[in-house]
């Protein structure tokens, strides 16, 4: 089933670039089930997530759940942007909040799994997924908010600064960041492009390099979150802010978006094979596999 759900998404890249400004009317025959549903829980065939559309306002809800953390594995990866594809396939739909069902955390970002310990050619695989996922995202037509209910280290953050806007729950336990580094590890340029296109140079520099995690409040003062607020008013705060975006008419907003991010979107479609090829032998290096067991190693200590 993952197996096929992969191959539709592979499919489906060519078709990204097209759903900017709102061109992607024709391609609801890419999918036998078209997305049609509305207001109907799990469309999506996987456990992983639920994804609720509410037909009278066009926002859709998606909540990942795959515990313990919402890592962000080959399958989960691919589910993730074929959730995406599917909603922005959906005429009804203008936006989506993307949020985690799970307690206390929003995405402990990649699968460190599927890093540690696998084949080149997974290794290969899983990169594509995660490239995917962050094309899909920060290409899409739709609004995209984050409503951050929990941390949300690497590539958490990653997929939360895809979205258009980023709503934090205002919990000094949370915190947010890219720490690629604290593992040992490098933030591919993506990755960094996209957290200088959302903090800036300057700050994106420095947080970098020590892998910094924020607490909410100073995720705020480095506009790295764009909001916070009580827990329990997250959804209905992302919703809300859904509306100023969709006051504005789609095509304007989304031609603006697309002459945003292109340049950022373009560098990676250019130069994907490599970047895949460079992540592969970085990754299976001795040294790094060495950093990535010291990871994991300390991770389950800090539960015992
Ligand atoms: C030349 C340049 C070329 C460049 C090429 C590219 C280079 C590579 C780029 C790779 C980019 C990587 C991006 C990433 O996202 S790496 C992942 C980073 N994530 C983290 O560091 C988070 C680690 N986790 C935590 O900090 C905590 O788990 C968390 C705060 C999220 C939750 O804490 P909590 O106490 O609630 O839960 P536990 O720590 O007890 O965890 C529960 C179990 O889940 C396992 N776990 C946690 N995180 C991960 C993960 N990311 N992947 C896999 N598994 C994870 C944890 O080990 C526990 O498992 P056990 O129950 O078995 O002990």
């Amino acid at each position: 089933m993952a197996t096929a759900l992969r191959r539709l998404a592979k499919c489906s890249v060519s078709a990204r670039l097209l759903s900017f400004a709102g061109h992607s009317r024709g391609r609801r025959g890419h999918f036998a089930r078209p997305c049609t549903v509305v207001a109907q829980r799990n469309f999506s065939s996987a456990s992983t997530m639920t994804v609720d559309l509410d037909s009278s306002t066009g926002i859709a809800v998606m909540k990942l759940h795959s515990p313990p953390v919402n890592s962000l594995s080959l399958d989960f990866l691919t589910e993730i942007a074929i959730s995406l594809e599917k909603l922005e396939m959906n005429k009804g739909c203008r936006g989506v909040v993307v949020t985690s069902a799970l307690p206390k955390i929003f995405s402990a970002g990649l699968d460190i799994l599927e890093m540690y310990g696998k084949s080149p050619e997974r290794c290969g695989e899983f990169w594509r997924a995660v490239q995917e996922m962050w094309l899909k995202f920060y290409s899409s037509r739709l609004v995209t908010v984050a409503a951050i209910n929990g941390s949300s280290p690497a590539g958490g953050c990653l997929l939360s600064m895809t979205c258009d806007y980023r709503i934090m729950a205002d919990n000094p336990r949370y915190s947010i960041g890219l720490n690629e580094t604290q593992l040992g590890i490098v933030a591919p340029f993506w990755f960094k492009d996209t957290m200088v296109n959302t903090v800036g140079h300057r700050t994106a520099e420095i947080a970098l390099q020590l892998g910094l995690l924020y607490s909410p409040q100073d995720a705020l003062k480095i506009g790295m979150v764009d909001e916070l607020v009580p827990e329990e008013k997250l959804v209905s705060t992302a919703t809300e802010a859904m509306a100023r975006w969709f006051a504005i008419p789609d095509h304007a907003r989304q031609i603006t978006k697309s002459a945003m991010r292109k340049p950022t979107i373009d560098k990676l479609l250019s130069a994907r094979e490599t970047d895949i090829s460079n992540f592969v032998s970085f990754i299976t290096k001795d040294s790094i596999q060495k950093s990535l067991k010291l990871y994991l190693e300390n991770l389950r200590k800090k539960k015992a």
